[in-house]
This record gives structure tokens, sequence and C-alpha cells, in this order.
């Protein structure tokens, strides 16, 4: 089975194009393919496996399926959705395309060097949770973005032990038992914000995350420290996403686009 490894701003997936409609064991074993795939030391190594499938070519439609590291499914991975986009129109000349996750229908557009998909924006809430960091009591609000997201607007995000405390937050009593990934947000400036994020089911921190940079801008707008507009959003990566909410429902929808990188391509064992 061919593979790409594809990165989109630094968060990096197994991806498997139209992989027959069955996979390993009738299509049961995903999660554990998953794991096994994802391995940085006995596998490829990635954050997550995404599995593209062409539904249809006019109107350009593909089913979208992520699963995190750890085997769980992501109901939404907005850089999983721009790496299948950039897959789409390397594979089959698609500059638009309809992409289904999770019963979600997300739009994205592949231009010269950036891919855009829509992320769409659930409850936000104001002080979910509180804990303390570095000797300070932080709020966290919380945001959904098609996947559980909270956000914590913090002084430097350099300063903070983002495993230590991500992993704290993400098994927080108060928000089991889904649990959440957890964003570390800092202003940068105008329209500008500085974001670490610890990842529900990788367990660690990724280099970047586009449904945790939705969420930082829906929270930084909400907080005052940016205006609802396009925000640049950076990262460990050093490959910037930007957000923007979507011309016809700024309120419910955001762009969330960047860079991909096709790192390499081969057969799986
Ligand atoms: N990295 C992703 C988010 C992946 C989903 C997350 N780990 C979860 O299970 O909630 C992104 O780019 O949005």
């Amino acid at each position: 089975m061919r593979f790409r490894k594809i990165h989109g701003a630094g968060n990096d997936f197994v991806l498997l194009s139209d992989p027959g409609s069955d996979g390993p064991d009738g299509g049961k074993e995903w999660p554990k393919e998953a794991e096994r795939l994802c391995a940085r030391r006995t596998g490829v190594g990635a954050d997550g496996l995404v599995i593209s499938r062409l539904i249809s070519n006019s109107p350009a439609v593909l089913e979208i399926t992520c699963f995190n590291a750890d085997g769980s499914i992501a109901t939404m991975c907005g850089n999983a959705l721009r790496c299948s986009a950039w897959a789409a129109h390397r594979d089959h000349g698609f500059q638009q395309m309809s992409l289904h996750m999770a019963g979600v229908v997300h739009e994205a557009v592949v231009s010269d060097n950036s891919v855009w998909v829509t992320a769409e924006v659930g409850a936000v809430l104001p002080r979910r949770l509180q804990t303390v960091i570095n000797g300070r009591p932080t709020w966290f609000d919380s945001a959904h973005t098609g996947t559980e997201h909270v956000v914590a607007i913090v002084d430097d995000v350099d300063a903070i032990d983002a495993v230590m405390v991500g992993r704290l937050v993400r098994h927080h009593a108060d928000l089991a038992p889904l649990g959440t990934n957890v964003n570390f947000v800092q202003s940068a400036g105008h329209q500008a914000l500085k974001i670490r994020t610890y990842e529900r089911g990788v367990e660690a921190e990724t280099l970047s995350c586009g449904s945790g940079a939705v969420a930082a801008a829906v929270v930084a707008t909400m907080r005052g420290l940016v205006a609802r507009r396009a925000v640049t959003v950076h990262n460990r990566a050093g490959e910037p996403l930007t957000v923007r909410p979507h011309d016809a429902r700024p309120n419910r929808t955001h762009w969330v686009g960047g860079l991909v990188t096709n790192t390499f391509e081969g057969v799986l064992a």
C-alpha cells in the first residue's frame, strides 16, 4: 500500500489515498494500524494516520478519516484536512473541494503556496477551568472548533512546561470523559499570536494544530487581543497558520491556511 508522509505546518501524518474499501482486517483494524504507523521509532512516525477516499469528481468531494497517534478518532483535524486537500490537488487536479470529516462538511481551497480549509466554531465558554502555571492562577476558556480545545492567554508561552501543564489540564476531572486539547497563547504584535499546543490523542506537544489555531483566534478575539479579521498564529514549527472569518458566515466558520509539505512517499511493508 502506497503512503505519503506529509505535514501541515509541522503537524505530520501518514496519508493513505483510496486504500481500498476495507483496510487491514476488514477495516476494523485502522486504530491499531494508526498506532503502528505513527510510532516514532518502529513505524513511519507521525502525529496521526489520515485516510482519504474520493467520493465524487464533479463536484470534487472526499471523505477524510483521521486517527490520532494513539488510535483514537479525531473528529476534526485542520492540518489533516489541509494535507488531504493538497494530495487531492496533486492526484486529481482539484483546486476547490468539499472534505467530509466525521459528518461535517469542510470547504478546501488549494492555492500556489498555501492550503485553506474551513473549521466550524461551536460553543465558546469563558473561564472553563483554572489551574496554576508557574505559581500564577491561570484561566482556560474553552472553544469547540470541531473538537475540544481549551485556551489560556499567557504572557510568555516559552516559559511554560507545555507537556506537564498540558497533560494535567487534558485529564482535568471537569472535562472528563472526553478530555481536551490544550493551547497556550500569547499576543505577538498586531493581529498576531504565538501558540503552543498539547494534543489529546498524540499525548504530546505538536508543532502546530489547525483547529487549535482557530480556537486561539476565537478566544483571543473574545478577549480583545486581536480584531475579528485575519490573524497570524505563530507555532513551534516556524510555519505560521493564518485564521480568518469566513465572508458568508463570520460568526460560525473560519478559514485556516498555511503551508503543506510532502516529505516523502513509500510503500508499507
Ligand atoms: N492537529 C489537529 C487536531 C487533531 C485532533 C486532536 N488531537 C483531537 O483528537 O481532538 C488539527 O490540526 O486540527
